[in-house]
């Protein structure tokens, strides 16, 4: 499972926690303006919005995960079992595998609004990339300074819901996901009132009672209420240390701990990890589960206007800051 979130201060982020129990060997991958993208319906961008994530590089083609684009346009790849339902190949329409999605619209896109018609054209198609790599059931959020959205393709054919919270976990569909905010609307970051029954003496005997309730399991459903509560409440400065630290905060709240879930043998999902990248100056900033210490890949140090992938390997280890040795 995992856990996408913007936000915005004086600058705006975007970023994901990818929960997993294990890890292809992604890298924080800047693709140049100038790399041809060869889609399978045989269409080649050759010449593109650059954009910066996380990807699995396979046979030079860069599989995002997670990226943004030079004019801030960020996308990330979700979860979303047994409900993704691709397609057969449709005359008319842009057929676009899953893979192939993010850097579809990343590549010409500036906006959620341009965003919004190429999605009128696509069609997402059961097409894998490989035998080794089978097709991932998932559900994207698609955000830019402004606007996010979450883009389904289901049995009911492919939806496309505004996402006023800026915040996508898993299963179930989004629309439940925004309906069972509803059951949680009495929750708040004030000290609570008794409401209970006026003739009992209750007490406010701590600090953050007003939120009692809040889930803190790790479900889809219960990460998603978690999330939105505390980005919806949270309160940072707007300078880019204080931006990012909040940030990962926000993200932490919702971040998986080995041995709270159980896949069956000696496997655990974990964070792998988070990421938080600023959409304004295309700086992508990570941590990883065993690297607490934040990373950071700034994609206008590359030479933008290239024609071959560059890729920077995570950093896992801790780095401790020792002061006495
Ligand atoms: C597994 C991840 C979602 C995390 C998550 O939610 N895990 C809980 C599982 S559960 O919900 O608890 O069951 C998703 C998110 C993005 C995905 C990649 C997208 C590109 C590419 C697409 C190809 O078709 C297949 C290989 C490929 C590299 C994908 C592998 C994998 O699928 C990735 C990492």
């Amino acid at each position: 499972m995992c856990t996408a979130i913007t936000y915005y201060t004086k600058d705006h982020y975007f970023g994901r926690n990818l929960d997993l129990e294990f890890s292809y060997n992604e890298t924080v991958t800047v693709t140049p303006k100038y790399y041809p993208f060869h889609f399978r319906n045989g269409k080649v961008l050759n010449h593109h919005y650059a954009m910066i994530g996380m990807a699995y590089i396979v046979d030079d083609f860069p599989l995002y995960y997670d990226a943004t684009n030079e004019k801030g346009l960020s996308m990330a790849g979700l979860n979303f079992p047994d409900n993704a339902d691709y397609k057969e190949v449709k005359e008319g329409y842009d057929n676009i595998a899953p893979f192939e999605f993010i850097p579809w619209i990343l590549g010409q896109c500036a906006s959620v609004s341009e965003a919004r018609i190429l999605l009128e054209q696509i069609n997402l198609v059961n097409l894998n990339f490989s035998e080794e790599l089978p097709l991932s059931p998932l559900h994207w959020m698609i955000s830019d300074q402004r606007d996010s959205i979450v883009v389904e393709s289901t049995k009911d054919g492919l939806k496309v819901f505004e996402n006023p919270v800026g915040v996508l976990t898993n299963n179930p569909t989004f629309d439940y996901q925004m309906f069972n905010l509803n059951n949680y609307m009495h929750l708040s970051k004030e000290p609570p009132a008794n409401t209970f029954a006026a003739e009992l003496e209750l007490e406010q005997y701590s600090r953050g009672m007003g939120a009692i309730g809040l889930p803190g399991d790790l479900s889809s459903a219960s990460r998603f209420v978690k999330a939105a509560f505390t980005k919806m409440n949270s309160v940072s400065g707007d300078s880019e240390s204080e931006s990012i630290s909040q940030f990962f905060h926000i993200l932490g709240s919702v971040e998986q701990q080995r041995g709270c879930v159980h896949l069956g043998e000696d496997k655990y999902e974990i964070t792998i990890y988070s990421s938080c990248c600023n959409m304004d100056k295309g700086i992508y900033y990570y941590t990883t589960y065993e690297n607490n210490q934040i990373t950071a890949v700034d994609m206008y140090k590359e030479n933008l206007d290239g024609n071959t992938i560059i890729s920077y390997p995570l950093m896992k280890e801790q780095q401790i800051n020792y002061r006495n040795y």
